[in-house]
């Protein structure tokens, strides 16, 4: 069917389940590159409600249940819920619900696909990439050559293949699907990465999800916890005639951008690069026992040890990693458990509270910084392909470009935000003081014991 006709008949769809374009001053534009996007005909004042949502025109597990329901017996019987994300996030209370929340949309979405012209959402399914043959550019779907060219980035460790295809086996486990293909499940999980909202529950939120994205979004979706009919995309700022509105997907560095959605955006202030564990432990072979015996006394709430370390555009480096550094630094052969608990809570202490490090500490993270600086040199002569727009390449340089420049302004940063202590000079300095002040008060001794036999004379 040709774009037009699909547009046509998602738009009369919308009409029927009565979501309006605000007066009609909203358009569906279609470009390559950004695909669908909406643009204002108008001006829109800000805190305009662009348009509502029924609850009832939202796909989820509510609203199409037959999926949930199955799942929900599952659980009910045997009491399993599971873990597994589709990325390589840590497992914690919260993903483990999200991780339930994504297989159950998952499972719905492919039902209500495999309904075809049957399904109540068959002209909005058609409008989404949900044809076998859709070229999704999210990480998922790049090769290994064209991964490579984000190298030195670690975005690409984020992918979490080996989740994702438990999860794949789990869903057909427990949602009884046997004729959901891998190909297809990485589909609409990539539909679902890119298109679903978090609304109560993970949700397909038609309308909504033609906006493209931006860091300088005009558009938020509000979720009124009052009104239980309708959801409403709002206008944050002024939209101008023939402007784009853009919504927001979250405080994403480029990397994420990339993985979950298959874009960039330059000038994101969100973005972050990242210093790894095992460079730090090259950098001096002691550090590697000190980090296992840091490991093993740590009785902090707040994690130390972790496997890499942020650097962020605007905040800088992350106060853990120069908290292990000045451990580092200060630790000695001689140092009893106790004595290394307690290097830990002054450490702590002093780069938290008082925002100092001492120089052996900013010595370790210049090396650390510098080494991972020069991994990007491949980067650094890098110019933007002549072909700018989306192409792999294009946002690949984005992306390390973008890394890049966290890691040369982070020494900037701590030179501005940290007090770096020399606490070697300052050890000394405070004995040549009590020497000094030692002498002072032999000197006065001596004259008072002058001045006393004048006295007397
Ligand atoms: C929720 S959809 C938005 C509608 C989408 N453009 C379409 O044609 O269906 C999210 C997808 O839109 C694209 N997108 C969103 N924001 C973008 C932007 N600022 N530039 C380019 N593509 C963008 C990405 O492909 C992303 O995965």
């Amino acid at each position: 069917m040709a774009n037009d006709q699909i547009n046509q008949n998602f738009l009369k769809w919308c009409t029927e389940q009565g979501i309006d374009f605000n007066g009609n001053s909203l358009v569906i534009k279609e470009t390559p590159g950004k695909n669908r996007h909406i643009i204002s005909e108008k001006f829109i004042a800000e805190g305009t409600i662009l348009f509502k949502i029924p609850y009832t025109s939202l796909i989820n597990p509510f609203t199409s249940p037959i999926s949930y329901n199955a799942h929900k017996e599952k659980v009910e019987e045997t009491g399993e819920e599971d873990n597994n994300d589709v990325s390589s996030e840590e497992d914690d209370e919260e993903n483990s619900a999200g991780t339930d929340e994504w297989k159950n949309l998952v499972a719905v979405l492919f039902q209500e696909l495999k309904k075809g012209k049957a399904s109540k959402w068959y002209p909005y399914l058609q409008i989404l990439p949900s044809a076998e043959t859709h070229n999704f550019d999210n990480l998922y779907y790049w090769s290994e050559e064209e991964l490579a060219l984000l190298a030195p980035s670690r975005c690409v460790e984020r992918l979490g293949l080996e989740k994702i295809k438990q999860m794949y086996t789990d869903i057909q486990h427990d949602f009884n699907i046997s004729d959901m293909s891998f190909e297809r499940f990485l589909q609409i999980s990539s539909i679902i990465m890119s298109y679903s909202f978090d609304v109560n529950v993970k949700s397909m939120v038609p309308v909504a999800d033609l906006l493209n994205a931006s860091v300088n979004n005009n558009a938020i979706l509000q979720v009124d916890d009052e009104n239980e009919e309708f959801i409403s995309m709002v206008a944050v700022k002024d939209i101008e005639e023939g402007e784009e509105v853009y919504n927001i997907y979250g405080d994403h560095p480029n990397g994420e951008l990339l993985r979950m959605y298959g874009y960039v955006e330059e000038g994101n202030n969100n973005e972050f690069a990242e210093l790894e564990l095992s460079k730090l432990m090259e950098i001096n072979p002691k550090y590697k026992t000190i980090i296992e015996k840091i490991d093993d006394v740590y009785d902090l709430e707040d994690p130390l040890i972790m496997e890499s370390y942020d650097v962020y555009l605007e905040g800088g480096l992350i106060s853990e990693l120069i908290v292990l550094c000045e451990v580092l630094a200060n630790f000695t052969d001689e140092n009893t458990e106790e004595e290394l608990k307690s290097l830990i809570r002054t450490a702590f202490k002093r780069v938290i509270k008082k925002n100092q490090m001492s120089i052996e500490t900013k010595r370790i993270l210049d090396t650390l910084i510098a080494g991972r600086i020069s991994e990007y040199d491949v980067v650094q002569n890098k110019v933007y392909p002549a072909e700018k727009g989306y192409s792999k390449q294009y946002m690949a340089t984005v992306v390390t470009k973008g890394e890049l420049e966290c890691l040369e302004k982070c020494t900037e940063i701590i030179n501005n935000e940290y007090e770096i202590v020399d606490q070697k000079a300052e050890e000394q300095k405070k004995k040549e003081d009590e020497r000094l002040d030692k002498k002072r008060k032999r000197m006065e001794k001596r004259l008072d014991r002058k001045g006393g036999k004048k006295a007397r004379a």
